[in-house]
């Protein structure tokens, strides 16, 4: 199943895969993200566990995965239905969930976290961990915007840390940032490196500077869109229609807030305007509204547009 996996996912041979030292990985946060990384993985022939705070956010986790799959195997198996069906059952054997993460990263080669963006919140889960998992695992954070040396301050492995950052949503997007810290070890960034080879996305490296390479690019346009659009120079419509026709993006600014998840946007804004020099991040009002009214984009049905 490993070989079909490699061969649907990447299109890399077997010999890529034998190189593979990661076997074992838990994911922590299984929200959008954190489910699309085990669906990667698992997909890939990894052992994953899949980590959130309740049987009932895991139960949703399992069938986003569970969805994502069926979409994947409509196209890749479109003649053999069984195959794909098959396909489906083995991936989803290969996830496991818990509530407990304590014991699920005990048998762990590689931590992935993909819980919010809060960099207290972040610390204070790897700071537990630290404790628990082996001293062979490698952790690494999903942080759209957080330094990860300070998220890694809070272990004793910052030579076993580094930043993995993938994309949304994981299932389509082939790019995943490797984030070495100076105190991450060469070893470390080669598993990883290796990990997002074997997982069929291409690797690229960044050092741990603000917003890594893409979304130093990327949130400055989407956080202007979001002011233009404040500011009444343009509806939302027209803001991203001109992106997808004028600039050939698959999305439009807005639409790819919306998609994001408004919450996380409100948090990478706050978290750059610790930046004195940079008045780009300073608060919307409109988008902090939506937060609070609770409509953070396409997973609660509401953003800046409606779903269904
Ligand atoms: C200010 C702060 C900003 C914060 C930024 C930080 C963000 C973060 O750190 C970095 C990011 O991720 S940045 C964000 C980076 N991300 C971007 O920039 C994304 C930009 N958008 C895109 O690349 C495209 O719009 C998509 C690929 C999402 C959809 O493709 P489309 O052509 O527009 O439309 P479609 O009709 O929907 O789908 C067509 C087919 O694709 C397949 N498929 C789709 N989703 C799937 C899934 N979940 N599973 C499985 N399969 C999935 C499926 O086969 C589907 O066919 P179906 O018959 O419907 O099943
Ligand atoms: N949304 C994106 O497009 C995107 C892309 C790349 C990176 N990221 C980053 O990935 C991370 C997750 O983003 P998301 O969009 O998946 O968020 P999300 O809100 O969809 O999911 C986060 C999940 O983490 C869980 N969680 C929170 N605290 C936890 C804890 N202590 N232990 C276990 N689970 C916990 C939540 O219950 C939730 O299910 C963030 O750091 C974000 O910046 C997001």
């Amino acid at each position: 199943m490993a070989f079909v996996a490699h061969q649907l996912f990447s299109g890399f041979s077997s010999s890529a895969a034998r190189n593979v030292v990661i076997k074992s990985v838990t994911i922590i946060g299984g929200g959008q993200m954190g489910a699309g990384i085990a669906q990667v993985a698992a997909s890939t022939g990894h052992s994953v566990t899949l980590v959130d705070t309740s049987d009932d956010i895991l139960k949703k986790s399992i069938e986003t995965i569970e969805g994502s799959l069926r979409r994947v195997v409509k196209k890749k198996f479109a003649d053999k239905p069984e195959a794909g069906e098959e396909f489906i059952r083995n991936v989803m054997q290969k996830v496991l969930t818990s509530a407990d993460a304590a014991s699920a990263v005990r048998g762990s080669d590689l931590v992935v976290e993909a819980i919010a963006e809060n960099l207290k919140v972040k610390q204070d889960l790897f700071r537990r961990l630290d404790k628990l998992a082996p001293p062979h695992t490698i952790f690494a954070s999903n942080t759209s915007s957080l330094s990860i040396s300070d998220i890694a301050s809070s272990t004793n492995r910052p030579d076993k840390f580094g930043g993995l950052h993938f994309f949304n949503p994981v299932a389509m997007m082939k790019l995943v940032e490797v984030i070495g810290t100076p105190a991450t070890s060469q070893e470390t960034s080669e598993s990883l490196m290796n990990f997002s080879k074997v997982l069929g996305k291409t690797p690229v490296s960044s050092k741990d500077t603000s917003g890594f390479i893409v979304n130093r690019l990327l949130v400055p346009c989407i956080v202007e869109a979001i002011r233009m659009y404040e500011r009444g120079d343009a509806s939302k419509e027209d803001i991203d229609i001109a992106m997808k026709l004028g600039a050939g993006h698959p999305m439009g600014p807005i639409e790819l807030a919306d998609y994001i998840g408004l919450d996380t946007v409100k948090s990478i804004m706050e978290g750059e305007a610790k930046d004195p020099d940079n008045p780009l991040f300073a608060s919307s009002d409109l988008l902090n509204k939506l937060v609070a009214e609770g409509k953070v984009g396409r997973k609660t049905a509401e953003g800046f547009y409606k779903y269904k």
